[in-house]
C-alpha cells in the first residue's frame, strides 16, 4: 500500500458529519417509485428526474438540462409513451481542471411488498441495529447517484473547490435497456460532453461482502419475449380443457428448449461464438477473494451449480447465461384458479460475453424458437422478438483512473481492492468508451449481497458513507494523476 497520500482527512470527516443529511436524501429518492418497466409508473420516473434537478440546483450545479428522448419504440403497449428525460448537469468549467463524466440511473426494478419484502419497498427502512438501509434502489442505483451529489455537498460545506469539473449524466431507462441513450451520447459527444477526459460509473457491486473492488468488465444483455395466443378470452378449463389448444402448453414447451437445468444454453451456435479462455485469463481468477460460501450467503441458499470459486467466477463473468424470467398473462396468484389463459408472453434474457455478435445472437434465438414452434404443430398464433439489448464491455484496468480509484479505496477501506468483472450489464458503458474515446471506470459502492433486483434490496450505511468518501477521494487522486 505504498502511494503518496493526499490530505483528505477533512473531506472524509465532513462526509461523516453529513451522514444524517445523506441518509435523508436517499430516503427521499427511494420514496419515488421510478420503475421504468412499468408503463403506469412512467410519471414517477419523470418525477424522479425532477427530484434530481431540484437537488442539483440546490447544490449549485450549473447548466442543468432535461433532455427529451421522444416516444418509446415498440414493443410497448402504449404507442404514445414518452421516454423519461436524461438529466445533464455540470459542476465547474475550469479549463485547468480535468473533466470527469459521472453516469448513473434514477430508474429502478419493480418491487411489491407481496413479493416477499419484509418492509415497504418504497419506504426506506433504516435498520439501526445493523446499520442497513432497505428499499428499492438503495444500492441500484439511487445510493451511488446520491453519492455524487453528496461529494459536492461535502466540498461546499468545507468551502473547497472540486478538484475536477464534474459532468453528470443520469438516465431513467437503464433497467429497461437504456432506450434512447446511445443516440443522445453520440449527439452530445462534441457538445455537452465535449472535453470529457474520463467516464466513471458507480452502478455495480462488490463481489463479496467485505472487500472493495474495481470493475473492468460487464456482460451484455439481450432480452426477448415469446408471445403465444389462442382463444379470444381466458376460458374455463372444465368447459374447454382438452378441447382447445392451450397457449400456455405451447409456451412452456418452447421455454424448456432454451436452457437445461444445469444452465447449459440449448440454442445452436451460441457457445461457438464465445472467445476461448486463455491460460493467463484462467490464472487471474486464482487471486480473487471469493468463496462458494459467499455465493450461498448472497443467494440465501445452497443451490449453486458449481462447487468452486473459479467455475463460479467464470460462469458469472466470462460465459453467457440464459435466464427464464416470467410469463405475462399466466395465472400467478394464490389459490387454485381453473383458467386457461388466452394469451401468454414468456420473457427470457441472455447475458452476453466476448465475442458474441448481438444481431447474430438474435437470429439464432429467433430461428431456434420458430423451429421449435413449428415442431409443436400448434394452431395458436406465435411471435418471438427482441425487447432490448445492451453490449458487453471489457477494458484494460491499468490506467490513471483505476490507479486513482485504488488509492482512494485504500485511504477509506485500508485494503487494496480486487479487480473484478461484473455478471450484470450497464448497456451504455461501451457507447461512452467509443463515442467519447475515453477510458471508463466502474467504481461500485454496495456489497455483493445487497439484493439488487431482488426482495429486501439494501445498502449498508458504512458502504454508503465510505462509498461517498471513495467517490470523492477518487476525484482528488485522479485530478493529480
Ligand atoms: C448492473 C446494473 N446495476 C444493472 O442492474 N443492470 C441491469 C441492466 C439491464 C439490462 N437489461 C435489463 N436491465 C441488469 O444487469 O439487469
Ligand atoms: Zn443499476
Ligand atoms: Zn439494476
Amino acid at each position: 500500500m505504498s502511494y503518496e497520500k493526499l490530505p483528505l482527512e477533512e473531506f472524509y470527516k465532513t462526509i461523516d458529519e453529513l451522514k444524517p443529511k445523506f441518509i435523508e436524501r436517499l430516503q427521499k429518492a427511494i420514496a419515488i417509485p421510478s420503475v421504468s418497466s412499468d408503463e403506469t409508473l412512467r410519471p414517477k420516473v419523470v418525477e424522479m428526474a425532477h427530484f434530481l434537478v431540484d437537488e442539483l440546483t440546490t447544490l449549485g450545479f450549473q447548466d442543468i438540462q432535461l433532455k427529451d428522448l421522444g416516444i418509446q419504440p415498440p414493443p410497448v403497449a402504449d404507442a404514445n409513451l414518452k421516454l423519461p428525460p436524461i438529466v445533464l448537469a455540470r459542476f465547474g468549467q475550469d479549463p485547468k481542471k480535468k473533466n470527469v463524466l459521472v453516469y448513473g440511473h434514477y430508474d429502478v426494478q419493480p418491487a411489491l411488498k407481496e413479493d416477499g419484502w419484509a418492509t415497504e419497498p418504497f419506504t426506506m427502512f433504516h435498520d439501526k441495529e445493523n446499520d442497513i438501509l432497505f428499499g428499492r434502489g438503495s444500492t441500484d442505483d439511487k445510493g451511488p447517484v446520491m453519492g455524487w451529489l453528496n461529494v459536492v455537498e461535502a466540498h461546499n460545506k468545507l468551502g473547497w473547490e472540486l478538484p475536477v469539473n464534474l459532468v453528470c449524466c443520469f438516465e431513467g431507462m437503464e433497467e429497461s435497456g437504456s432506450l434512447g441513450l446511445d443516440e443522445l451520447v453520440a449527439k452530445e459527444a462534441q457538445q455537452y460532453f465535449k472535453g470529457v477526459d474520463q467516464v466513471t460509473i458507480s452502478d455495480n457491486y462488490w463481489l463479496g461482502t467485505t472487500k472493495p473492488v474495481l470493475t473492468y468488465g460487464l456482460r451484455g444483455c439481450n432480452y426477448y419475449q415469446i408471445i403465444v395466443e389462442g382463444p379470444g378470452a381466458d376460458l374455463h378449463s372444465g368447459i374447454f380443457g382438452g378441447i382447445i389448444a392451450e397457449p400456455m402448453t405451447d409456451l412452456v414447451k418452447l421455454m424448456s428448449t432454451l436452457v437445461d437445468n444445469k444452465g447449459k444454453i440449448l440454442i445452436d451456435g451460441v457457445s461457438d461464438m464465445v472467445a476461448p479462455l486463455t491460460e493467463k485469463e484462467d490464472q487471474l481468477y486464482d487471486a480473487i477473494d471469493f468463496s462458494v460460501e459467499e455465493l450461498n450467503a448472497a443467494a440465501g441458499s445452497k443451490t449453486s451449480l458449481h462447487d468452486n470459486k473459479k467455475d463460479i467466477l467464470k460462469h458469472r463473468w466470462r460465459f453467457p447465461s440464459l435466464s427464464l424470467h416470467g410469463i405475462e398473462g399466466a395465472f400467478s396468484g394464490a389459490g387454485a384458479k381453473t383458467v386457461i389463459p388466452a394469451k401468454v408472453v414468456g420473457k427470457f434474457s441472455i447475458r452476453t460475453v466476448p465475442n458474441i455478435v448481438s444481431n447474430t445472437l438474435d437470429k439464432l434465438v429467433i430461428d431456434h424458437v420458430t423451429k421449435e414452434f413449428a415442431k409443436l404443430d400448434s394452431v395458436n398464433k406465435f411471435k418471438v422478438e427482441l425487447i432490448h439489448d445492451g453490449a458487453y464491455w471489457v477494458s484494460d484496468p491499468f490506467n490513471e483512473s483505476f490507479t486513482a480509484a485504488s488509492k482512494a479505496t485504500q485511504d477509506v477501506w485500508n485494503v487494496v481492492p480486487d479487480f473484478t468483472r461484473e455478471g450484470g450489464s450497464i448497456p451504455i458503458t461501451l457507447t461512452f468508451e467509443k463515442e467519447l474515446g475515453v477510458d471508463v471506470l466502474l467504481l461500485p459502492m454496495g456489497r455483493g449481497d445487497d439484493g439488487a433486483h431482488s426482495i429486501n434490496e439494501k445498502l449498508d450505511v458504512p458502504n454508503y458513507i465510505n462509498g461517498c468518501k471513495t467517490l470523492g477521494g477518487y476525484l482528488h487522486y485522479y485530478a493529480k494523476a
